[in-house]
C-alpha cells in the first residue's frame, strides 16, 4: 500500500520575551484528537507552505501573521500516512489569538511544555522550540580568568543562551573546576551548559548536558544520560545523523559548512548538501564550520535551528 503524503504546515508561536508558546488542543472529534498541537493544517492544492500557514492561522485563531520564519522541517510515519511537519517559528502578528473553532488554545511557559501530550511526530518540534538559534562553542583557554571573561561578554552582549564548554587541553581536575565556574555564569544569565566530554561528568557538574564527539556517539548503543537533560553531538555525514537520532539526541551540529582555519584539510559541505542531509534529520541542526550569526538568517532558511561557532563568539 502506498502511503498517503500529508503537507502541513504549523506554527510556533512565541511570545516577545521567548517565555512562552501558544498550543492548542485538537477537539476530541477529530484525528489525534484531544492532544495538543501547533495551530496549522493541510496544504491546499498550489498553496505555499507559509500560505498555508497564513490561512490556517486566520481560520484557527483569528490571527494575521505578519513575520515568520522556518523552524523545523520533520518528517515522520504514521500507520496510515507519511507526514511533514512544515513548522514555523512567528515573530508578529495581528489580533488576539482564541478558538475560533472552539478548541482550547492556551500560552505554556516552554519548560512546561514537556507536560503536554502532543502527537508523536512532534518532539524534534519541541526541541526546536526550546533552543536558541546561536550555539557558542568554548575555545581553549589557558587561563580560568581569561576564559569567564570571554563567556562572561558572550552571555551579556551577544545575547547567547547554549553554550559548549570545549577544553580538550584541560585535565579531568581543571575541566569539572571550570565547568562549575561557567555553569555559575550560565545560569546568572539563563543560558544552558553542555560539557563536551563523557557522560559521566554529569555526576560532577550539575550542567544542562552532554555534548558528544562524533567518534563517542558511533560508540555508543543506547542514550546514556536522562531524559531531563539535553544531549547534542558532533555529525559530519548521514551515518552519524542516523546514529544521533537512534540514540535519542536531542540536536546537532554538522559540519563543516566551510573550510576553516582549525579544519583546513575537511571537506566541507556546502548549503547544498548540509540541506539534504537536515531535511531527513529529524531533530534541530545547528550548521557549523566558518559560521557567523549574519548566517543564522540563511541557516535557517534551509532547514536548520541556526549556527553553531567559536570564533563568532570568543572574543
Ligand atoms: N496542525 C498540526 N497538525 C499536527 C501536529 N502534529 C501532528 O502530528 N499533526 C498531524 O498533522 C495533520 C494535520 O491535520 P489538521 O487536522 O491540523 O489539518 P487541517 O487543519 O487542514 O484540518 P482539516 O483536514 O479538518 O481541514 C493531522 O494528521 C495531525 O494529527 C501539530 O503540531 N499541528
Ligand atoms: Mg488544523
Amino acid at each position: 500500500m502506498v502511503k498517503r503524503r500529508v503537507h502541513v504546515a504549523a506554527a510556533a508561536i512565541v511570545s516577545r520575551d521567548r517565555q512562552e508558546v501558544l498550543i492548542a488542543r485538537r477537539p476530541s472529534t477529530v484525528d489525534q484528537g484531544g492532544l495538543w498541537e501547533f495551530p496549522g493544517g493541510k496544504l491546499a492544492p498550489y498553496e505555499t507552505g507559509f500560505e498555508a500557514l497564513r490561512r490556517e492561522l486566520h481560520e484557527e485563531l483569528g490571527v494575521e501573521i505578519q513575520r515568520a520564519q522556518p523552524l523545523i522541517r520533520v518528517h515522520h510515519e504514521y500507520p496510515d500516512k507519511h507526514i511533514l511537519l512544515d513548522v514555523w517559528q512567528v515573530h508578529e502578528f495581528a489580533g488576539e489569538p482564541f478558538g475560533r473553532e472552539g478548541q482550547a488554545v492556551r500560552w505554556v511557559p516552554m519548560e512546561e511544555l514537556v507536560n503536554y501530550p502532543f502527537p508523536a511526530a512532534n518532539l524534534p518540534i519541541l526541541r526546536a522550540v526550546m533552543l536558541p538559534t546561536e550555539y557558542l562553542i568554548s575555545a581553549e583557554e589557558d587561563d580560568d580568568a581569561d576564559f569567564l571573561a570571554k563567556l562572561e561578554r558572550a552571555l551579556r552582549e551577544d545575547g547567547i543562551r547554549l553554550v559548549q564548554l570545549r577544553a580538550k587541553t584541560l585535565a579531568h581536575e581543571a575541566y569539572v573546576a571550570r565547568a562549575e565556574q561557567a555553569l555559575a555564569l550560565c545560569r546568572e544569565h539563563a543560558a544552558r551548559l553542555l560539557l563536551n566530554g563523557e557522560p559521566s561528568l554529569l555526576d560532577e557538574v550539575d550542567a544542562d548536558g552532554i555534548h558528544l564527539t562524533s567518534e563517542r556517539l558511533m560508540s555508543l548503543e543506547r542514550r546514556p544520560i536522562a531524559e531531563g537533560k539535553w544531549l547534542s553531538a558532533s555529525t559530519h555525514d548521514r551515518a552519524q545523523l542516523e546514529q544521533a537520532a537512534r540514540i535519542g539526541c536531542d540536536f546537532v551540529t554538522l559540519s563543516p559548512l566551510r573550510t576553516t582555519p582549525t579544519h583546513p584539510d575537511a571537506d566541507p559541505l556546502g548549503w547544498h548538501d548540509f540541506q539534504q542531509l537536515v531535511e531527513t534529520a529529524g531533530m534541530p541542526v545547528f550548521a557549523l564550520g566558518g559560521m557567523t550569526r549574519y548566517d543564522a538568517d540563511h541557516a535557517r532558511a534551509v532547514g536548520a535551528q541556526g549556527i553553531a561557532s567559536i570564533r563568532d563568539f570568543w572574543k
